[in-house]
């Protein structure tokens, strides 16, 4: 590819047969790109770069690289709020591709280390060759328009203890060795969303780490067909899934995720970021702009998705004819200013954004309100969903077959009726709703909206820790300021 242009969506599937070692149901898994498990969320993934690809999509989706490339924008660093701004309309459109159900589509890795470049004097500070490391790659990835996911969390095992006080020191992924080529890691991660259609892996520690745990302070960068990297898929909902019609979302959009098992793997030294350095571990996402960047990608994805879930609200009352119902258009007003909410902390993170150096960056405060608030929303929008819809999201025909059988497709038809839609309609619409908000698969939304960004302690404690508490303490002394206990009996007296 040359410098100059995006990823084609087969150019991406013909990068993802490199021989990866992914494992499910007991076996390795041969291609990827045509494995029952995985195929059509390459195919999902295909289409979002030739959507970038696209040559009528080329102003929204790509922009000049200071080098004079075109590249893809997810990889765009902001100079300015505008920039910011135009920026995020490419992310709102390739995000509206998938509704928000890939949460580690490729802009938001993407958007983690383009945040650390523009933390890079960060890097310099702490060893210069290790800056140049991450610069590089930074260029190298947007030049190649990989697709990353990362692996920033520890198994969980006992998590009232660290990771070197886990009965086994390399359950955690950790160094065995280093040698003049590299070091070599041995150990898991978490999970890895994406992994298994994702290029490469950005794999480091999120978690804060002690002094004695320099062996787990890590950063770096492989290539996902790294040799001893083992791919432990989870079930696969679209395997589960033979039917769009049936589950049209989780035969699609199952993006999957896995363990990831070290097994040995061999890092070349200009793919390593971090070496033993506890603080730098949390600096590189703290003391940058990465953490702010990346999670801002994700609440503009959240916005996208939860657009799309009030929809399937609208649309859920339209079809059960109960939107007259005032009780109805409460609980759709309150669903209709719950996504405006989210839509708004978008627009304030732009609107409040500072101005880092030569780069424009969302702000923090507003980002991790929006984290701590959309935890708490998106089960509550489900359940929302949940109590709109009662039984039509379960009481469906059992699956696309039905409707092959004239006799059962006649009784289909009678059976399934709405004020405003045909039986097929409904049926496929509410096939739809319950992939969203019920199914194995939805559920599993449920789980990721709560978590990817950290258990809500975590979100929590970023709040706490951006928020202007001497804005709110110093509003609080002055009123305070502006009476006394002397002079109110002052008064009591002169009364
Ligand atoms: C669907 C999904 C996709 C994900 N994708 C990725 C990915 O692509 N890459 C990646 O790196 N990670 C990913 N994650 C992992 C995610 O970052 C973690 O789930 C998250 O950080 C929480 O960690 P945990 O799951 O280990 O939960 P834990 O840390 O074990 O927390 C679970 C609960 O235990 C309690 N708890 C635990 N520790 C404490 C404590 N110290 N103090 C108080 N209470 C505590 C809290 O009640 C907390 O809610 C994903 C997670 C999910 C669910």
């Amino acid at each position: 590819m040359s410098k100059s242009e995006t990823k084609s969506g087969k150019e991406h599937l013909a990068s993802l047969r490199d021989g990866r070692e992914i494992f499910i149901n007991g076996a390795r898994v041969d291609d990827v790109t045509t494995h029952h498990a995985f195929a059509n969320v390459a195919r999902s993934v295909e289409k979002m770069f030739d959507f970038a690809n696209n040559p009528a999509n080329a102003d929204l989706m790509t922009y000049v690289t200071p080098e004079g490339g075109r590249a893809n924008r997810i990889w765009e660093i902001p100079g300015t709020y505008q920039d910011l701004v135009k920026r995020r309309a490419g992310l709102e459109a390739w995000t509206g591709l998938h509704g928000g159900f890939l949460g580690r589509a490729p802009d938001h890795v993407a958007s983690c280390i383009a945040g650390m470049y523009m933390g890079l004097n960060v890097f310099e500070d702490y060893n210069p060759k290790f800056a140049r490391n991450l610069a590089d790659y930074y260029k190298y990835a947007r030049d190649n328009d990989l697709y990353l996911t990362y692996v920033i969390i520890n198994p969980q095992a006992d998590r009232s203890k660290s990771a070197a006080e886990q009965a086994d020191p390399f359950l955690t992924a950790g160094v065995v060795d280093r040698d003049a080529e590299g070091i070599t890691v041995r150990g898991a991660k978490m999970l890895a969303t994406g992994g298994v259609v994702a290029n490469e892996v950005f794999v480091t520690c999120i978690q804060p780490l002690k002094a004695g745990e320099e062996n787990y302070a890590l950063s770096f960068a492989i290539p996902m067909n790294a040799k001893g990297l083992k791919i432990l898929s989870r079930k696969s909902y679209e395997a589960a899934s033979p039917s769009v019609f049936d589950n049209p979302l989780a035969s699609r959009f199952d993006e999957n995720d896995a363990v990831l098992y070290f097994d040995d793997v061999k890092v070349p030294w200009d793919r390593v970021f971090v070496d033993g350095d506890v603080a730098m571990c949390a600096k590189q996402f703290h003391a940058t702009p990465a953490h702010v960047y990346q999670n801002y990608q994700a609440m503009i994805r959240l916005s996208v998705k939860l657009r799309f879930l009030v929809g399937i609200a609208k649309r859920t009352t339209d079809v059960n004819g109960i939107s007259q119902f005032p009780q109805v258009r409460e609980m759709l007003g309150q669903l209709a200013a719950e996504a405006g909410m989210v839509d708004a902390l978008v627009a304030a993170m732009e609107a409040k954004g500072k101005q880092v150096g030569s780069y424009f960056v969302p702000d923090a405060g507003t980002l991790y309100s929006a984290q701590v608030l959309t935890q708490q929303l998106y089960p509550k929008i489900l359940n929302t969903l949940r109590e709109l819809a009662g039984g039509g999201m379960i009481m469906l025909p059992s699956s696309v077959e039905d409707f092959g059988n004239p006799e059962l497709a006649r009784l289909i038809d009678k059976t399934q009726q709405s004020p405003a839609a045909s039986s097929r309609d409904r049926v496929k619409f509410y096939k739809l709703a319950w992939d969203a908000v019920g199914s194995e698969f939805g559920s599993r939304h449920h789980q990721y909206e709560m978590f990817y960004a950290g258990a809500t302690f975590v979100t929590k404690n970023h709040a706490f820790r951006t928020y202007d508490w001497s804005a709110a303490d110093g509003l609080l002394q002055s009123i305070l300021d502006s009476y006394s206990l002397e002079d109110s009996l002052t008064a009591g007296k002169a009364a």
